[in-house]
């Protein structure tokens, strides 16, 4: 799913775009929601790191004049909605009034809910930053304001422009763990460190106690606090002792998780003390199993990986529950983390000390990297200073973006009217082997298909598309071409004859091919799935989801490596699909009445 969350929608009809006439007052109603979309991004994380799982809600009721009329936030799942606390303390100036929320509420049944909260009240509009980014609740409860009469506008869909982009923005980075747990297989990571003027994260013997003062040492523990797990290598054990507790006095305690591939740790530490924090250990299948005994007997979970890795490691633990994880490694497991992909944010704490010394550690080890050039650039960086320290921070990777991932909602709309683009699923496929695999023109499927006054039997769609584009032509070359395609061992070859010899010999292609090779691949499609039940019962079974050929090279037939692509073949399969389902309903129907 990460792919594909990086596709954006080509056009919207739904899109207002500010026009010469009234070019300033929409521009005013865009700087009046984005602020009040922010505003309500803030709120949201005013839980963060008191409570745990993260979904951070924060709501905030403006009247027509614009004038703050309640805020909310969410405390804890199964506490009061955001806003039911915004419309309580708006009283009666909700009626009619505009609510702005961070992000779509997940829950929209029952009488205590976020919608039933705004719907009793009387709210006429409802600006959302962000649909839910699970699945299985996006788009509910912005469904069920609407069908109260509720206007209900989402950033990016409803209106677009440069300063609802960063209000949208500042919605995903509130809620990026929750958003990565939707679209990844592995928790949000943030990589903290911190380090001297001159790039050490340790003196030369080891010692690191203290490099950041203690005011950024406070926002490590608020950092802590809003974090699922804090992890560390087995050296950051061995050397420092550490405790890794949120101590700033507030909030949820993440659990430790050390990442041993010896055990080679010492007895006493202060992570094996686990009466108010747990402890997981990570080590490799079969390592010391006397001391993981050991370690058992304090309360310390051991847990073993046939290749202990960062992401292995990481899919475990998403598939745990965990939302977001804090690295504070040192750099040996930093970098091992860094290559592996799964770190998606930085933030370093720069002390103005020098200490000096070649063997001195440095916050992140080995990358391979040779030229600058090479060299991570975060993005999103923001600079603060804390104390006398300064503080960096950035993305390594962008928070996935929730837009739908077809190129052309009002395409796919008209193609297949089930499919609401914002809300489905995407199935891509590609590849023969892939799960949809028999989707593709690759496939292995025969089709018998006219040809002349007679019928062929090609070896596949791709071999009937390619053979095509000769067809017809008053050439003996062009005939040789068909032939020669017709009689390809794989797809593969068909494709290369037929696309080289257009390439390299234009005038043997037929003059409609542009127009007509859209219809010549339906055909194909349409002989394709009925003549193979299963494909057409595999088809079906993926109403009301997006179909997408993941080719990243092919622009027409494919959705592109950016979602830039037209995704032809994808379009052509939803709408045979919902040719397929208007048939079973109308034979449905029909049975029905003879009944
Ligand atoms: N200033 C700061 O912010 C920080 C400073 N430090 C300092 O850094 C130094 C320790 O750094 P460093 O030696 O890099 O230690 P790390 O914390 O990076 O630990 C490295 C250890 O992690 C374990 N490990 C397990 N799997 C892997 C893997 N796939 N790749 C790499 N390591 C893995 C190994 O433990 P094992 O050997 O047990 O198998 C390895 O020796 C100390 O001096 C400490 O004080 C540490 C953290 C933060
Ligand atoms: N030296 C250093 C840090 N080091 C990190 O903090 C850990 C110690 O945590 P605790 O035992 O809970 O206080 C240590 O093992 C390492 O991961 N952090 C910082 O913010 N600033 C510093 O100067």
């Amino acid at each position: 799913m990460a792919a594909a969350l990086s596709f954006r929608l080509s056009s919207s009809p739904l899109i207002c775009r500010a026009t010469l006439s009234n070019g300033d007052n929409v521009r005013n109603h865009h700087a009046t929601d984005a602020s009040f979309i922010r505003r309500a991004a803030d709120l949201s994380e005013m839980s963060a790191g008191l409570t745990s799982p993260h979904p951070n809600f924060g709501c905030v009721i403006a009247t027509s004049s614009g004038k703050v009329a309640g805020e909310g936030y969410l405390y804890a799942q199964g506490t009061k909605p955001a806003e039911a606390i915004a419309v309580e303390a708006a009283g009666e100036f909700c009626r009619g009034s505009t609510a702005y929320l961070n992000m779509e509420p997940g829950d929209c049944h029952g009488d205590h809910t976020a919608v039933s909260a705004l719907v009793q009240a009387g709210v006429g509009r409802v600006v959302v930053g962000i649909r839910h980014p699970l699945q299985h609740l996006r788009g509910s409860a912005i469904r069920e304001l609407r069908s109260h009469g509720v206007e209900v506008n989402v950033l990016g869909e409803s209106f677009q422009s440069k300063v609802l982009d960063e209000a949208r923005k500042s919605c995903l980075l509130v809620n990026a763990p929750l958003i990565h747990r939707a679209c990844s297989r592995v928790p949000f990571s943030l990589l903290k460190y911190a380090m001297t003027l001159d790039g050490k994260i340790a003196a030369s013997s080891g010692h690191a106690a203290w490099i950041s003062s203690k005011l950024s040492r406070t926002r490590v523990f608020e950092l802590r606090g809003r974090s699922d797990a804090v992890i560390v290598g087995g050296n950051t054990v061995r050397q420092d002792d550490p405790r890794l507790t949120a101590r700033h006095g507030q909030g949820h305690t993440p659990t430790r998780i050390v990442m041993s591939q010896s055990l080679d740790l010492p007895e006493k530490a202060n992570l094996w003390d686990v009466s108010e924090v747990s402890t997981i250990v990570a080590t490799q299948r079969g390592a010391r199993k006397s001391y993981q005994k050991f370690l058992a007997s304090k309360g310390v979970e051991v847990v073993e990986f046939d290749m202990l890795n960062p992401r292995e490691v990481m899919e475990y633990f998403h598939q745990r529950g965990y939302l977001s994880i804090l690295w504070e490694c040192g750099g040996t497991l930093a970098a091992s983390a860094i290559s592996s992909g799964v770190i998606h944010k930085v933030v370093a704490f720069i002390a103005p000390k020098i200490i000096g010394g070649s063997k001195a550690p440095s916050p992140v080890g080995e990358l391979g990297m040779v030229e600058m050039t090479q060299a991570l650039n975060l993005i999103d960086v923001c600079y603060e200073q804390v104390g006398p320290d300064m503080l960096v921070s950035g993305f390594l990777q962008p928070v996935p973006d929730l837009l739908p991932v077809i190129p052309s909602e009002d395409a796919t709309f008209e193609i297949d009217p089930s499919v609401n683009p914002f809300e489905s699923s995407i199935i891509f496929f590609y590849k023969t082997w892939d799960l949809y695999g028999s989707f593709s023109n690759f496939s292995p499927h025969p089709i018998r298909m006219p040809y002349g006054d007679d019928y062929r039997t090609w070896s596949s769609v791709e071999h009937y598309y390619q053979a095509n584009k000769f067809v017809g032509v008053e050439i003996p070359l062009a005939h040789d071409c068909v032939e020669k395609i017709r009689i390809a061992k794989s797809p593969e070859e068909a494709a290369s004859i037929g696309r080289s010899k257009q390439r390299q010999q234009p005038e043997l292609v037929r003059s409609d091919w542009e127009d007509v090779k859209i219809e010549v691949m339906y055909m194909a499609l349409k002989c394709k799935f009925s003549t193979y039940p299963h494909l057409k019962t595999l088809l079906l079974s993926t109403a009301g989801s997006v179909l997408v050929e993941a080719s990243p090279h092919d622009l027409f037939w494919g959705g592109g490596r950016e979602g830039e692509g037209l995704n032809y073949l994808g379009r052509q399969l939803m709408q045979l699909r919902s040719e397929y389902m208007s048939e079973s309903s109308v034979s449905a129907e029909s049975t029905s009445l003879a009944l």
